[in-house]
């Protein structure tokens, strides 16, 4: 006899925990089937979280830095304490994400592998279990390239580098996307000489261009930075580890200590038995529409298992509209419009919506794109911050389309911009609004005003305010 529950959850990542804590919060029976003996995924164990502890310990020993050279053994033993406190962060963040908690609110957990019997049960460990409603929340794992002789060396990826207690001095990170470059920076900021082998013509590919090249720039003080260099081939030689890559034609080599690669993701499905279920998946991502609903419509896909943004702010929301769809039968539909997203680089870059080169393409004429340098701001001046750029875009009304920066804790206070499109309000608006001086969103609302400045000289409002104070002079 099988067991049923009215929703059933795979995985115990971000995505998942959402809709089980939601579901079950509204007195559905709910079952969570996790294979790891820990709930959290991916963003606890291996991203967000023990990056961005690993990224916070790495600046501070790169204040330190500044102010006075420090020895290798002094960076040995800096590393070596910043890894015990990110797995300390690490720990610390799993209370919230305890099976304890999970198991308060009604949850059924079951550690084990999923399999799909049919399109309404599923196989674990030696039980199946049925379910009204399924959710798949099984997230993705780091893409391996096919690179001749890299299945035959010992290499690095997010789910490894964490646990390293010793300083590598040197290090070959393949690929410049989001993890290639917030690792590669923290890195190298605690002593490990690192080489970026990026493939494509410049790292970070999906940022606004000008924002990358100022990103390059920066970077490029503290790492080697090869951009359209392809990695052939890898090999172990005297204990290192050699790679052969190719650079504008060139065949060149490069000997390091270890090699980290941050390739991409991909989702994790193979083990599922999809097609058992009648759930369809296309280039190796589960098909879902607007509402989470996959090809059968009593089972829903969340997270990066789905191809849609692998974040894990998308994950969260679209859980939570699994939870009114799954639970109370609507048909709530996800937008991606209003994605913010962070890469946690020192500086910080900030993206909302469209690249300029995006924004330009759909809206021609229309676009107005507002820009202020760092260097044209009170506060970034006085902290001697001063490269780095705001820039929103928006249509002839105001509307915003698209913003990006980059600078010192940009993640932060650019979603002003952020809060205000979800809104539905125009970017002028910020204007209107009293930033506390010189707080650093001071740079937003002096973006904002440009609008208005921008309004005035192309405009009859312009006449009409010159007409006034000739009038009343
Ligand atoms: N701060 C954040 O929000 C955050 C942090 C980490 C990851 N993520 C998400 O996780 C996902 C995965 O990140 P990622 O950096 O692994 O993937 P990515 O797709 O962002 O970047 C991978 C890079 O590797 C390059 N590449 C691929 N094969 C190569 C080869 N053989 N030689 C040289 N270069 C090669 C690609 O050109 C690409 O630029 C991203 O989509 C990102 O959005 C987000």
């Amino acid at each position: 006899m099988s067991k049923d529950y009215q929703i059933i959850v795979i995985g115990g990542g971000s995505g998942g925990l959402t809709v089980a804590a939601g579901a079950a919060s509204f007195g559905a029976k709910v079952a969570l089937i996790e294979r790891k003996s820990s709930l959290g995924g991916d963003c606890l164990h291996y991203g967000c979280m023990p990056s961005k502890a690993l990224i916070h310990g790495a600046e501070e020993i790169h204040q330190v830095a500044t102010y006075e050279s420090l020895s290798s053994k002094a960076y040995d033993s800096y590393f070596s304490k910043t890894m015990a406190r990110v797995s300390e962060a690490v720990k610390d963040v799993q209370h919230h994400d305890s099976k304890d908690r999970f198991l308060d609110m009604g949850v059924d957990i079951y550690e084990s592998e999923a399999r799909f019997v049919d399109s309404h049960r599923i196989q674990v460990g030696n039980e199946i279990i049925s379910g009204k409603r399924i959710v798949i929340a099984t997230g993705s794992s780091p893409f391996i390239p096919p690179i001749d002789g890299l299945d035959s060396v010992d290499f690095l990826t997010n789910e490894s580098v964490f646990s390293l207690t010793e300083r590598p001095e040197k290090l070959a990170v393949i690929g410049g996307g989001v993890i290639g470059i917030e690792l590669s920076q923290a890195l190298s900021r605690l002593g490990v000489e690192v080489t970026v082998l990026e493939g494509a013509p410049s790292i970070l590919a999906s940022e606004d261009e000008e924002i990358t090249s100022i990103a390059e720039e920066l970077l490029n003080e503290e790492l080697t930075i090869l951009t359209n260099a392809k990695v052939k081939q890898v090999e172990e030689a005297d204990g290192k580890t050699v790679l052969t890559y190719e650079q504008n034609g060139n065949e060149q080599r490069l000997e390091v200590d270890q090699i980290l690669v941050a390739t991409g993701r991909k989702a994790n499905i193979d083990r599922l038995n999809l097609s058992a279920a009648g759930v369809y998946v296309t280039d190796g991502k589960i098909d879902v529409d607007s509402t989470m609903q996959t090809s059968q419509p009593h089972i829903y896909a969340v997270g990066d298992c789905n191809g849609s943004m692998p974040f894990t702010h998308v994950a969260g929301m679209e859980g939570k509209i699994v939870v009114s769809n799954a639970v109370f039968g609507l048909k709530r539909k996800a937008s991606y419009k209003k994605v913010p997203w962070v890469v946690y680089s020192s500086p910080e870059i900030y993206h909302l919506g469209m690249t300029e080169k995006e924004a330009r393409d759909q809206y021609g004429d229309d676009l107005l794109v507002f820009k202020t340098k760092l260097a044209d701001n009170d506060r970034f001046m006085a902290e001697r911050n001063t490269a780095g750029l705001v820039k929103v875009m928006t249509k002839g009304n105001g509307k915003i389309v698209g913003a990006h920066a980059i600078g010192p804790g940009a993640g932060e206070w650019m979603q002003e911009v952020g809060t205000v499109q979800a809104l539905n309000k125009k970017f002028q608006a910020i204007s209107n609004i009293i930033h506390p001086y010189p707080a650093r969103n001071n740079i937003v609302s002096q973006t904002s005003d440009l609008y208005w400045r921008e309004k005035l000289f192309d405009s009859k409002l312009n006449d009409a305010i010159r007409w006034y104070v000739k009038k009343f002079r």
